[in-house]
Protein backbone atom coordinates (compact mmCIF):
# COMPACT_ATOMS: atom_id res chain seq x y z
CA UNK A 1 0.00 0.00 0.00
CA UNK A 2 0.81 3.37 -0.56
CA UNK A 3 1.24 5.98 2.04
CA UNK A 4 1.57 9.79 2.17
CA UNK A 5 3.25 10.82 5.22
CA UNK A 6 2.56 14.16 6.74
CA UNK A 7 4.10 17.11 4.57
CA UNK A 8 5.85 14.20 2.99
CA UNK A 9 6.27 12.82 -0.73
CA UNK A 10 5.09 9.66 -0.81
CA UNK A 11 6.44 6.38 -0.01
CA UNK A 12 6.90 4.30 -2.95
CA UNK A 13 5.22 0.98 -2.41
CA UNK A 14 8.13 -1.32 -1.22
CA UNK A 15 8.89 0.82 1.67
CA UNK A 16 7.87 -1.85 4.72
CA UNK A 17 5.62 -0.45 6.94
CA UNK A 18 7.53 -2.05 10.70
CA UNK A 19 3.57 -4.08 10.72
CA UNK A 20 3.86 -5.67 7.59
CA UNK A 21 5.70 -9.25 7.72
CA UNK A 22 8.10 -9.87 5.11
CA UNK A 23 7.16 -11.54 1.93
CA UNK A 24 8.93 -14.50 2.17
CA UNK A 25 10.05 -16.65 5.35
CA UNK A 26 11.26 -19.71 5.06
CA UNK A 27 12.67 -21.63 8.25
CA UNK A 28 14.27 -24.72 8.85
CA UNK A 29 12.56 -26.45 5.66
CA UNK A 30 13.64 -29.72 4.89
CA UNK A 31 12.10 -31.50 2.07
CA UNK A 32 12.95 -35.48 -0.08
CA UNK A 33 10.91 -36.60 -2.67
CA UNK A 34 8.66 -39.48 -2.26
CA UNK A 35 12.21 -41.72 -3.75
CA UNK A 36 13.80 -40.78 -0.56
CA UNK A 37 15.90 -38.28 -2.09
CA UNK A 38 16.62 -35.67 0.56
CA UNK A 39 17.16 -32.20 -1.47
CA UNK A 40 16.70 -29.54 1.06
CA UNK A 41 18.01 -29.65 4.85
CA UNK A 42 17.31 -26.51 6.20
CA UNK A 43 16.77 -23.28 4.52
CA UNK A 44 16.47 -20.32 5.88
CA UNK A 45 15.66 -17.57 3.79
CA UNK A 46 13.78 -14.21 4.52
CA UNK A 47 13.05 -11.48 1.48
CA UNK A 48 11.38 -8.42 2.43
CA UNK A 49 8.83 -6.23 0.67
CA UNK A 50 9.92 -5.14 -2.95
CA UNK A 51 13.26 -7.09 -2.72
CA UNK A 52 14.10 -8.47 -5.75
CA UNK A 53 16.59 -11.96 -5.12
CA UNK A 54 18.38 -14.09 -7.17
CA UNK A 55 18.13 -18.16 -6.46
CA UNK A 56 21.68 -19.21 -8.10
CA UNK A 57 23.48 -22.66 -7.74
CA UNK A 58 24.35 -25.57 -10.11
CA UNK A 59 21.70 -28.08 -11.68
CA UNK A 60 20.28 -30.18 -8.96
CA UNK A 61 21.06 -27.55 -6.13
CA UNK A 62 17.33 -27.78 -5.50
CA UNK A 63 16.61 -24.24 -6.66
CA UNK A 64 13.28 -25.23 -7.74
CA UNK A 65 12.06 -27.81 -5.37
CA UNK A 66 12.59 -24.59 -2.80
CA UNK A 67 9.87 -22.22 -4.73
CA UNK A 68 7.59 -25.32 -5.67
CA UNK A 69 7.40 -24.71 -1.58
CA UNK A 70 6.51 -21.17 -2.11
CA UNK A 71 2.98 -21.61 -3.03
CA UNK A 72 2.15 -24.98 -1.55
CA UNK A 73 3.05 -26.98 -4.91
CA UNK A 74 5.53 -28.95 -2.79
CA UNK A 75 4.59 -29.26 0.96
CA UNK A 76 7.65 -29.17 3.67
CA UNK A 77 8.68 -32.52 5.09
CA UNK A 78 9.89 -30.37 8.51
CA UNK A 79 10.09 -26.72 8.91
CA UNK A 80 7.40 -23.90 7.37
CA UNK A 81 6.83 -21.39 4.69
CA UNK A 82 4.83 -17.92 5.74
CA UNK A 83 3.77 -15.87 2.60
CA UNK A 84 3.43 -12.15 4.38
CA UNK A 85 2.69 -14.13 7.34
CA UNK A 86 0.84 -16.33 6.10
CA UNK A 87 1.29 -20.19 6.62
CA UNK A 88 1.91 -21.80 3.39
CA UNK A 89 -0.66 -25.19 4.09
CA UNK A 90 -3.63 -26.90 3.31
CA UNK A 91 -5.85 -24.23 4.58
CA UNK A 92 -5.05 -20.77 3.03
CA UNK A 93 -3.90 -22.30 -0.10
CA UNK A 94 -5.83 -20.28 -2.83
CA UNK A 95 -4.77 -17.08 -0.83
CA UNK A 96 -1.55 -18.50 -0.78
CA UNK A 97 -1.70 -18.96 -4.46
CA UNK A 98 -2.97 -15.83 -5.23
CA UNK A 99 -0.42 -14.00 -3.17
CA UNK A 100 2.63 -16.20 -5.10
CA UNK A 101 3.08 -16.09 -9.13
CA UNK A 102 4.88 -18.69 -10.27
CA UNK A 103 6.37 -18.40 -13.98
CA UNK A 104 7.75 -21.58 -14.82
CA UNK A 105 10.82 -21.96 -17.52
CA UNK A 106 8.71 -23.21 -20.21
CA UNK A 107 5.79 -20.90 -21.22
CA UNK A 108 4.15 -23.97 -22.90
CA UNK A 109 2.74 -25.20 -19.31
CA UNK A 110 1.14 -22.11 -18.47
CA UNK A 111 -0.55 -21.60 -21.94
CA UNK A 112 -3.20 -23.61 -22.90
CA UNK A 113 -6.07 -21.82 -24.09
CA UNK A 114 -6.77 -21.13 -27.54
CA UNK A 115 -6.09 -17.14 -27.06
CA UNK A 116 -3.57 -15.35 -24.95
CA UNK A 117 -6.17 -13.32 -23.43
CA UNK A 118 -8.55 -16.02 -22.45
CA UNK A 119 -5.28 -17.90 -20.83
CA UNK A 120 -4.47 -13.95 -18.83
CA UNK A 121 -8.87 -13.91 -18.23
CA UNK A 122 -8.48 -17.68 -16.69
CA UNK A 123 -6.75 -17.03 -12.85
CA UNK A 124 -9.19 -13.96 -12.28
CA UNK A 125 -12.14 -15.38 -13.90
CA UNK A 126 -11.22 -18.41 -11.25
CA UNK A 127 -11.31 -15.64 -8.17
CA UNK A 128 -14.97 -15.00 -9.16
CA UNK A 129 -14.32 -11.63 -11.70
CA UNK A 130 -16.49 -11.29 -14.80
CA UNK A 131 -17.27 -8.66 -16.76
CA UNK A 132 -15.87 -5.34 -17.13
CA UNK A 133 -14.14 -6.29 -14.10
CA UNK A 134 -12.34 -9.02 -15.67
CA UNK A 135 -11.87 -7.19 -18.87
CA UNK A 136 -10.05 -4.92 -16.87
CA UNK A 137 -7.73 -7.29 -14.87
CA UNK A 138 -7.05 -8.49 -18.51
CA UNK A 139 -6.32 -5.39 -20.45
CA UNK A 140 -3.80 -4.38 -17.36
CA UNK A 141 -1.79 -7.39 -17.24
CA UNK A 142 -1.08 -7.74 -21.12
CA UNK A 143 -0.24 -3.85 -21.17
CA UNK A 144 1.86 -4.76 -18.59
CA UNK A 145 4.15 -7.12 -20.42
CA UNK A 146 3.59 -5.50 -24.06
CA UNK A 147 0.99 -7.67 -25.34
CA UNK A 148 -2.40 -5.61 -25.87
CA UNK A 149 -2.37 -6.22 -29.50
CA UNK A 150 -1.78 -9.67 -28.96
CA UNK A 151 -5.06 -10.01 -26.91
CA UNK A 152 -6.85 -12.42 -30.01
CA UNK A 153 -3.85 -14.61 -31.10
CA UNK A 154 -2.93 -18.10 -30.67
CA UNK A 155 -0.45 -18.40 -27.67
CA UNK A 156 0.83 -20.86 -30.30
CA UNK A 157 1.77 -18.28 -32.97
CA UNK A 158 3.83 -16.13 -30.82
CA UNK A 159 7.41 -15.75 -29.79
CA UNK A 160 9.41 -17.42 -27.46
CA UNK A 161 9.57 -14.05 -26.00
CA UNK A 162 6.49 -13.09 -26.51
CA UNK A 163 4.88 -16.82 -24.77
CA UNK A 164 7.01 -15.97 -22.12
CA UNK A 165 5.80 -12.48 -21.44
CA UNK A 166 1.97 -14.13 -22.32
CA UNK A 167 3.09 -16.30 -19.43
CA UNK A 168 4.39 -13.52 -17.35
CA UNK A 169 1.06 -11.48 -18.01
CA UNK A 170 -1.11 -14.80 -17.08
CA UNK A 171 0.36 -14.15 -13.14
CA UNK A 172 0.20 -10.34 -12.93
CA UNK A 173 -3.28 -11.38 -13.96
CA UNK A 174 -3.39 -12.32 -10.15
CA UNK A 175 -1.82 -9.27 -8.41
CA UNK A 176 0.42 -11.01 -6.73
CA UNK A 177 2.53 -9.95 -3.88
CA UNK A 178 5.55 -12.32 -4.49
CA UNK A 179 6.77 -13.22 -8.11
CA UNK A 180 8.67 -15.96 -8.76
CA UNK A 181 10.44 -16.53 -12.08
CA UNK A 182 12.32 -19.80 -13.30
CA UNK A 183 14.69 -19.02 -15.37
CA UNK A 184 12.89 -16.50 -17.20
CA UNK A 185 16.49 -15.36 -19.22
CA UNK A 186 16.92 -18.67 -21.24
CA UNK A 187 16.97 -19.09 -24.45
CA UNK A 188 15.40 -15.38 -25.40
CA UNK A 189 17.43 -13.36 -27.83
CA UNK A 190 19.35 -10.23 -26.56
CA UNK A 191 16.34 -7.83 -27.46
CA UNK A 192 13.79 -10.37 -25.53
CA UNK A 193 15.97 -10.89 -22.83
CA UNK A 194 16.13 -6.70 -22.35
CA UNK A 195 12.33 -6.43 -23.19
CA UNK A 196 11.35 -8.70 -20.32
CA UNK A 197 14.37 -7.18 -17.73
CA UNK A 198 12.77 -3.80 -18.58
CA UNK A 199 8.96 -5.10 -17.56
CA UNK A 200 10.30 -6.76 -14.77
CA UNK A 201 12.06 -3.66 -13.16
CA UNK A 202 8.99 -1.81 -13.72
CA UNK A 203 6.71 -3.83 -11.43
CA UNK A 204 6.25 -2.79 -7.91
CA UNK A 205 6.24 -6.61 -6.29
CA UNK A 206 8.50 -8.93 -4.60
CA UNK A 207 10.81 -10.79 -6.57
CA UNK A 208 12.59 -14.34 -6.67
CA UNK A 209 14.46 -14.93 -9.33
CA UNK A 210 15.90 -18.74 -10.29
CA UNK A 211 18.82 -18.16 -13.15
CA UNK A 212 22.41 -19.74 -14.36
CA UNK A 213 22.43 -15.80 -15.95
CA UNK A 214 24.85 -14.31 -13.66
CA UNK A 215 24.51 -11.05 -15.63
CA UNK A 216 20.78 -10.85 -15.90
CA UNK A 217 20.78 -11.34 -12.07
CA UNK A 218 23.05 -8.59 -11.61
CA UNK A 219 20.78 -6.53 -13.22
CA UNK A 220 17.70 -7.29 -12.01
CA UNK A 221 18.52 -8.14 -8.75
CA UNK A 222 20.60 -6.37 -5.99
CA UNK A 223 20.64 -9.42 -3.52
CA UNK A 224 21.79 -13.07 -4.62
CA UNK A 225 21.50 -16.18 -2.86
CA UNK A 226 23.37 -19.32 -3.26
CA UNK A 227 21.83 -22.76 -2.50
CA UNK A 228 24.30 -25.05 -1.64
CA UNK A 229 24.33 -28.41 0.15
CA UNK A 230 20.51 -28.09 0.78
CA UNK A 231 20.67 -24.73 2.67
CA UNK A 232 21.33 -21.28 1.68
CA UNK A 233 25.22 -21.06 1.19
CA UNK A 234 25.77 -17.57 0.76
CA UNK A 235 23.43 -14.22 1.08
CA UNK A 236 24.90 -10.96 -0.34
CA UNK A 237 25.08 -8.77 -2.78
CA UNK A 238 24.85 -9.73 -6.20
CA UNK A 239 27.63 -7.51 -7.67
CA UNK A 240 30.14 -8.79 -4.62
CA UNK A 241 29.46 -12.35 -5.06
CA UNK A 242 30.28 -12.26 -8.86
CA UNK A 243 33.48 -10.17 -8.24
CA UNK A 244 34.17 -13.24 -5.95
CA UNK A 245 35.77 -16.19 -8.42
CA UNK A 246 36.80 -18.15 -5.30
CA UNK A 247 33.02 -17.88 -4.20
CA UNK A 248 31.95 -18.84 -7.85
CA UNK A 249 34.53 -21.13 -8.45
CA UNK A 250 33.08 -23.40 -5.13
CA UNK A 251 29.47 -23.18 -6.73
CA UNK A 252 30.24 -24.17 -9.95
CA UNK A 253 28.89 -20.29 -11.04
CA UNK A 254 30.62 -19.00 -14.24
CA UNK A 255 30.14 -15.65 -15.45
CA UNK A 256 30.56 -15.14 -19.46
CA UNK A 257 33.65 -15.31 -20.84
CA UNK A 258 35.27 -11.11 -20.74
CA UNK A 259 33.09 -10.17 -18.10
CA UNK A 260 34.95 -7.91 -15.76
CA UNK A 261 33.18 -8.49 -12.47
CA UNK A 262 36.00 -6.37 -10.62
CA UNK A 263 34.58 -3.29 -12.07
CA UNK A 264 31.43 -4.05 -10.48
CA UNK A 265 32.70 -3.45 -7.01
CA UNK A 266 32.63 0.67 -5.58
CA UNK A 267 35.28 1.76 -3.38
CA UNK A 268 33.39 0.48 -0.05
CA UNK A 269 33.21 -2.77 -1.32
CA UNK A 270 37.10 -3.38 -1.88
CA UNK A 271 38.12 -1.97 1.48
CA UNK A 272 35.59 -4.75 2.84
CA UNK A 273 37.12 -7.61 0.33
N1 LIG B 1 10.06 -35.47 -8.74
C1 LIG B 1 11.28 -35.75 -8.32
N2 LIG B 1 11.56 -36.94 -7.74
C2 LIG B 1 12.79 -37.24 -7.30
N3 LIG B 1 13.84 -36.38 -7.37
C3 LIG B 1 13.63 -35.20 -7.95
C4 LIG B 1 12.34 -34.81 -8.45
N4 LIG B 1 12.44 -33.56 -8.95
C5 LIG B 1 13.72 -33.18 -8.77
N5 LIG B 1 14.43 -34.16 -8.17
C6 LIG B 1 15.85 -34.12 -7.80
O1 LIG B 1 16.04 -33.09 -6.86
C7 LIG B 1 17.31 -32.47 -7.05
C8 LIG B 1 17.08 -30.97 -7.13
O2 LIG B 1 16.37 -30.69 -8.32
P1 LIG B 1 15.91 -29.20 -8.68
O3 LIG B 1 15.22 -29.28 -9.99
O4 LIG B 1 15.20 -28.63 -7.54
O5 LIG B 1 17.34 -28.51 -8.83
P2 LIG B 1 17.68 -27.12 -9.52
O6 LIG B 1 18.66 -26.43 -8.64
O7 LIG B 1 16.43 -26.37 -9.83
O8 LIG B 1 18.39 -27.60 -10.85
P3 LIG B 1 18.49 -26.93 -12.31
O9 LIG B 1 19.41 -25.76 -12.19
O10 LIG B 1 19.07 -28.02 -13.15
O11 LIG B 1 17.10 -26.55 -12.76
C9 LIG B 1 17.91 -33.08 -8.30
O12 LIG B 1 18.86 -34.04 -7.91
C10 LIG B 1 16.73 -33.75 -8.97
O13 LIG B 1 17.13 -34.90 -9.66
Amino acid sequence: MTGTPPGGRPEPASVPSPAQPPSVEVSGLAFAYPDGRQVLFGVDLTIGRGERVALLGPNGAGKTTLVLHLNGILRAGAGEVRIGGLRVGKRDLPEIRRRVGLVFQDPDDQLFMPTVGEDVAFGPANLGLRGAELTARVDEALAAVGLSEHRDRAPHHLSLGERRRAALATVLAMRPEVLVLDEPSSNLDPAGRRELADILLGLDVTLLMVTHDLPYALQLCPRSVVLSGGVVGVDGPTRRLLADPELLARHRLELPFGFDARALLTESDVAIT
